[in-house]
């Protein structure tokens, strides 16, 4: 193994397993660190942890336990994964997870970079935008667990460490990698440790990529990986071959938990089409939710149906004000995991799952091990393999065309 991931969360550490293998990378995904050794023909392994909700300590524990992981496969680079909206409060985890990594690390120069401009997230002057929309106007100041109220990552960021933060800027990048490490030995002079990117293109971020060559650590979203696997190409590291991908027949049942802008307009699209069950936080909370019966109202349908707690923010927030935060995404998230077991007991082969708290959930509810990448279904979005009867799709909340559903469901079932 070459490069060592560390994912926060399922959806997200799929979005960059997809971007290493389109790289020419052999990537697999773990759930979990893994009790053994990974297979000879893994050339980045990704961790994928459940851990952006976590209080920090367990967050940064469970960090170290995969980089100890990571570390005894042999890897020479080391990445960090978060969202490319930098899903995180005030108090962490992004912040202290990095450090804890670095300091393991010896790395005096981390770069920190959410950027991923296919799904419209560019970091400019040290802000986070979303499409044409300041982060904190772009829908994520309403997210259940992480509300990004401040779209300067140097700021955000600064809250979280006990470093301080520098930052190299979009004009330096477009000049290039040699100049991108001479601004990071300049930070460094500074006494800055974490140093936010500017990135607002591919081209920037495959320069930022080159940049880091010989960087322990690296940190952003999937965006980041892009030009890593060129690193390795061209020290001859790389075998060249991909893995062989084949498509999964049977039947297909979709959840969500997300409450994101793109995802409830997913769920309405696809409602007004296919079989589709919402929900309700208050029945759930109120022990009227019975997970065998959803299983057998979808496994009753023809079509793709679709199971969905998804609310919009008043709703959410209305829920979350009865019941509490944390219980209410707990109950959801344990009912979507029996939900999957459940299903896949009953014969469903193809899994489809928006947003990634839920996606951890039902990854977990299914005890599997590993997912072997497959074929990108939208920009982030691979296929995934998860056992010998077993395709899964695990969207992040803000990912997919409007009729996620149904392309994810129908290039699953495809043999190629
Ligand atoms: N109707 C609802 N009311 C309150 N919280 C909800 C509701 N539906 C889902 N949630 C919770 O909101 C969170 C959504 O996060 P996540 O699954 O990561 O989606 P996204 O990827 O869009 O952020 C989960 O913890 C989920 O359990
Ligand atoms: O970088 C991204 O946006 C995704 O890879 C990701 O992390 C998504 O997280 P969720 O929105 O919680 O699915």
């Amino acid at each position: 193994m070459l490069l060592g991931c560390i994912g926060d969360d399922f959806t997200g550490s799929g979005d960059l397993g997809n971007t290493l293998a389109k790289a020419g990378m052999r990537a697999v995904q773990y759930v979990g660190v893994p009790d053994g050794p990974a297979a000879p023909h893994v050339e980045a392994g990704i961790v994928a942890l459940k851990s952006r909700s976590l209080p920090v300590a367990e967050a940064v524990a469970q960090s170290r336990a995969a980089l100890d992981w990571l570390r005894a496969q042999g890897c020479t680079q080391y990445l960090f994964k978060y969202c490319s909206t930098f899903d995180s409060t005030r108090e962490g985890n992004i912040g202290p997870v990095a450090e804890a990594l670095a300091d393991a690390l010896d790395a005096t120069r981390v770069i920190v970079c959410p950027a991923f401009p296919a799904t419209g997230r560019s970091v400019y002057l040290g802000h986070l935008f979303v499409q044409d929309r300041l982060l904190n106007e772009s829908g994520m100041q309403h997210h259940p667990l992480t509300p990004m109220t401040d779209p300067d990552i140097r700021r955000w960021l600064g809250h979280q460490v006990r470093g301080s933060v520098g930052h190299v800027a979009a004009a330096v990048v477009g000049q290039g990698a040699e100049a991108v490490r001479t601004a990071l030995d300049a930070e460094h002079a500074k006494g800055h440790r974490l140093i936010v990117a500017d990135a607002i293109t591919d081209a920037d971020l495959v320069t930022l990529g080159q940049g880091a060559a010989d960087l322990p650590l690296i940190t952003g979203g999937s965006g980041i990986a892009m030009g890593l696997p060129e690193n390795f190409r061209a020290r001859g590291l790389l075998s060249g071959s991909a893995a062989a991908w084949r498509g999964q027949a049977g039947p297909v049942v979709a959840l969500s938990g997300s409450c994101s802008a793109a995802t409830r307009d997913q769920v309405a699209r696809h409602a007004a089409r296919h079989p589709a069950h919402e929900i309700k936080a208050g029945a759930l909370m109120a022990g009227e939710i019975d997970a065998e019966a959803l299983a057998d109202w979808a496994m009753a349908q023809d079509g793709i149906p679709l199971l969905y707690s998804s609310a919009d923010p008043d709703a959410v927030r209305r829920a979350q004000n009865r019941f509490g935060t944390a219980q209410i995404a707990t109950r959801i998230e344990a009912l979507f995991a029996t939900l999957a077991r459940t299903l896949v007991a009953r014969g469903v082969t193809r899994l489809i799952s928006a947003g990634g708290e839920t996606s951890g959930a039902v990854v977990e509810g299914l005890r599997l091990a590993q997912l072997e990448i497959g074929p990108e279904i939208a920009p982030g979005v691979p296929m995934m393999r998860a056992g010998d009867a077993l395709v899964v799709a695990l969207k992040s909340g803000n990912f997919g065309g409007p009729e996620f559903f149904t392309d994810a469901a129908r290039m699953m079932e495809a043999p190629q």
